[in-house]
């Protein structure tokens, strides 16, 4: 398996390809369901007002490039 290159996430950030927002941002959270990723909760969006959803990416050591990838590029309803 294709290790991920070191630093691949920040750079994404940095050149702006990928929003970050801190995690503190989103409070209440409540486990609403398991998909192909790993944990999907609602939660309430601090500053927003929004009622949000996050999928949580399982990460470990050997995880392929290509699915961090597919999971970056994942839209609502796809
Ligand atoms: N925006 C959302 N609003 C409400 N529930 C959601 C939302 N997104 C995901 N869920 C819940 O979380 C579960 C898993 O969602 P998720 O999209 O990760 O899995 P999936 O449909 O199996 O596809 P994938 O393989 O892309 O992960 C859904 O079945 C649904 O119950």
């Amino acid at each position: 398996m294709e290790n991920i290159p070191k630093g691949w996430l920040e750079k994404a950030i940095s050149e702006g390809h990928i929003n970050y927002i801190d995690y503190d941002k989103f409070t209440d959270p409540i486990e609403i369901g398991i998909g192909g990723f790993g944990k999907v909760s609602k939660y309430e969006w601090r500053d927003s007002e929004l009622t949000v959803a996050l999928k949580s990416l399982k990460v470990d050591t050997n995880i392929d490039e290509r699915i961090i990838k597919d999971f970056i590029n994942e839209r609502p309803g796809k």
